[in-house]
């Protein structure tokens, strides 16, 4: 099989290049293929500049921009950056022969296709490659046989097998570190490796066999690229230098990204879902915790006060109470709660002694406040699924308060809603980044470009 050189044809500096990338199968020090996962080119090559600046090598234009940009999105790349090694994710999964060719002829350096393609596809797609003078990486994503598969691509001869979980994989706990150790034992092809990688991932990812390390979301939506690109190049070089933070468990690390985000980065993560109407921060301070529900009829407290000898340290107590003008909540609750480690409180009803509860400062969010106080009757129910502010909620789901108001995630889909969170904060962060420079939202998201035809 003919050999080609990383880079191809297009290496304008033969000592940085063979130093660095010898040859195929021969990477020395691990590379770093920074990923553009973006819908706007301009975008995408401000912040390619910008990984490159902090050590990225390798530029990969993701498939999210060659879908918006087309193959445009490639010529364009290679032209501002003629010396780096250009990748196109293409994601063939058909006709390899033809998406080579057409990433070849736009400049790409290496298409990416998909590892779980048809052989005929891989084999053709190869064919191209070597008429058109470029390398094939085969992408294992969601490949149900992962490791057989990586030991078959390589005897078709692909150039490199990239050892991938998706976005949405991630976000439902998966990870490829263990899976790239295991095909790492088998095939001496290079690896590279890909899903939500950050410093720690990076070095776990080298330390386990990869000599390709592909960033995308720690690099592009962070708002400072260059920083977390030097932060990477950083912990691909010294593996050995990065401290392995323990997670601890999956309640805690929940709980620390709902501490990490805004209630307006979970309901966007929620597709607008959520969020309770008619209910308001009283005493501000941000609050996160699990439910215990209290359902109690009006003016009747009995039952909001016996669930805080119920709640744990870190629960948030969520009360529907049939009235509106009679308080079920005031300062002697509030008070025994701050006793248990509570994490703050929300009242469908109203709350009275706002001049103690304020000065106590446990996080109250209510719909109404008055004067005067019910009788505790006993009846209702804690810990039965309840309605607060329009929202089903059930005793322990996630609830999530700050200064633009409550959210509930359901239990079940907390871990996954918590990373879809944080994903939306990055994404902002780097947005509010580009405006603070000088633009504005409808210019650098493109608005008028993607409004619904
Ligand atoms: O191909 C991709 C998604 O299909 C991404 O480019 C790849 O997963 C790297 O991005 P991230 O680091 O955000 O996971």
């Amino acid at each position: 099989m003919k050999k080609i050189k990383p880079g191809g044809n297009r290496c304008k500096n033969p000592i940085f290049h063979i130093s660095r990338f010898p040859d195929r199968g021969d990477i020395i020090v691990p590379i770093i293929q920074v990923a553009l996962d973006l819908l706007e080119l301009d975008r995408a090559v401000e912040i390619a500049k910008e990984a490159v600046a902090g050590g990225a090598d390798w530029i990969e234009i993701g498939t999210p921009l060659i879908k918006s940009e087309g193959m445009d999105s490639i010529r364009t790349m290679r032209k501002a950056f003629p010396d780096r090694t250009i990748l196109a994710d293409m994601k063939t999964v058909d006709t390899g022969a033809m998406e080579v060719e057409m990433a070849a002829k736009a400049g790409a350096d290496v298409a990416i296709i998909l590892g779980s393609a048809d052989d005929s596809t891989i084999l053709d797609a190869l064919r191209s490659a070597h008429k058109y003078g470029v390398r094939v990486m085969a992408d294992l994503i969601s490949a149900p046989e992962p490791i057989k598969r990586a030991v078959d691509l390589e005897a078709l001869g692909v150039d490199y097998i990239n050892v991938h979980v998706g976005i949405d994989q991630q976000m439902v706990g998966k990870d490829p570190i263990s899976i790239l150790m295991e095909i790492s034992e088998k095939v001496s092809v290079q690896l590279a490796v890909a899903g939500g990688l950050d410093a720690e991932g990076a070095a776990k990812a080298v330390k386990a066999g990869a000599r390709i390390v592909i960033v995308g979301g720690n690099i592009t939506r962070s708002d400072n690229v260059t920083e977390a690109a030097k932060k990477i190049r950083q912990s691909v070089d010294s593996p050995e230098s990065v401290d392995i933070r323990d997670r601890g468990t999956v309640d805690q690390e929940i709980r620390e990204i709902f501490k990490e985000v805004s209630t307006s980065n979970i309901s966007d993560a929620m597709h607008r879902k959520g969020a309770m109407k008619g209910i308001h921060p009283l005493v501000r301070g941000k609050m996160v915790g699990t439910a215990v529900t209290v359902q109690c009829f009006a003016g009747d407290w009995a039952k909001t006060v016996e669930a805080i000898d119920i709640a744990k340290e870190g629960d948030v107590i969520v009360i529907y109470n049939e009235s509106k003008d009679i308080a079920c909540w005031g300062g002697l609750a509030t008070l025994s709660s701050l006793n248990k480690g509570i994490a703050g409180v929300v009242i469908e009803g109203a709350v009275r002694d706002i001049d103690e509860v304020e000065t106590l400062g446990l996080p109250i969010y209510t719909s109404n406040t008055v004067p005067n106080a019910g009788d505790p009757k006993g009846f209702g129910e804690i810990n039965a699924e309840i309605t607060c502010g329009s929202q089903a909620v059930k005793a322990g789901d996630y609830i999530i308060g700050d200064e633009s108001g409550v959210v509930v995630v359901p239990k079940e889909q907390a871990y996954e809603l918590a990373r879809r969170a944080k994903e939306v904060n990055k994404t902002e962060k780097r947005i509010f980044d580009e405006i603070r420079r000088g633009g504005t939202l409808s210019e650098i998201m493109e608005l008028k470009k993607w409004e619904k035809l």
